[in-house]
């Protein structure tokens, strides 16, 4: 988009998968991106961060959870929004479990989110966020998964 390219230059988000059994873990977003919809924890790449750090900062964050094994699985390009508030977002998606299996996630950021829950993979909750959904379609499976 023309704009001089700062304002709707696309911006890198990090996602987790974070996986528990057969279940991922997913809330319902309260933000006006994607209001009412499940997603996964995650957010935006911050000046030197790793992936993984980011990963585990905002799961930290957001959830108060501890997570361990982290790697990348895929990248997707969503461009979430076009007109009021053009959002193009390249997601890193990340794969983690839980540093300590008996950790229960809280909701750190009630703004932000309805709570966090566990949901299995083969019974998602609806609807989902659009990028999750778009995945979801096109058969990608977290537990499954090889990165290249
Ligand atoms: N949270 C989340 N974000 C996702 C998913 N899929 C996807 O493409 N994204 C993109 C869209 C978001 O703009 C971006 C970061 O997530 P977010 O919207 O939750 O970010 P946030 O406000 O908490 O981020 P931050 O600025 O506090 O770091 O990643 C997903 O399943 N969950």
């Amino acid at each position: 988009m023309e704009n001089g390219g700062v304002a709707f230059a696309p911006k890198v988000g990090v996602v987790v998968f974070l996986l528990k059994g057969d279940k991922v873990l997913l809330g319902r977003r309260r933000s006006h991106v994607g209001y009412n919809t499940f997603a996964l924890p995650g957010g935006h790449l911050e000046f030197g961060e790793s992936f993984e750090e980011c990963a585990a900062t905002e799961m930290k964050e957001e959830t108060g959870l501890d997570i361990d094994k982290i790697d990348y699985l895929t990248v997707t390009n969503n461009v979430i929004s076009r007109e009021a508030k053009p959002l193009h977002v390249v997601a890193i998606c990340m794969r983690a479990v839980l540093a300590d299996p008996n950790q229960m996630p809280q909701n750190l950021e009630p703004d932000k989110c309805d709570g966090w829950d566990w949901y299995d993979w083969n019974d998602l909750p609806k609807p989902l966020f659009g990028p999750l959904e778009t995945m979801v379609r096109r058969g990608f499976n977290p537990f499954s998964y090889q990165s290249k």
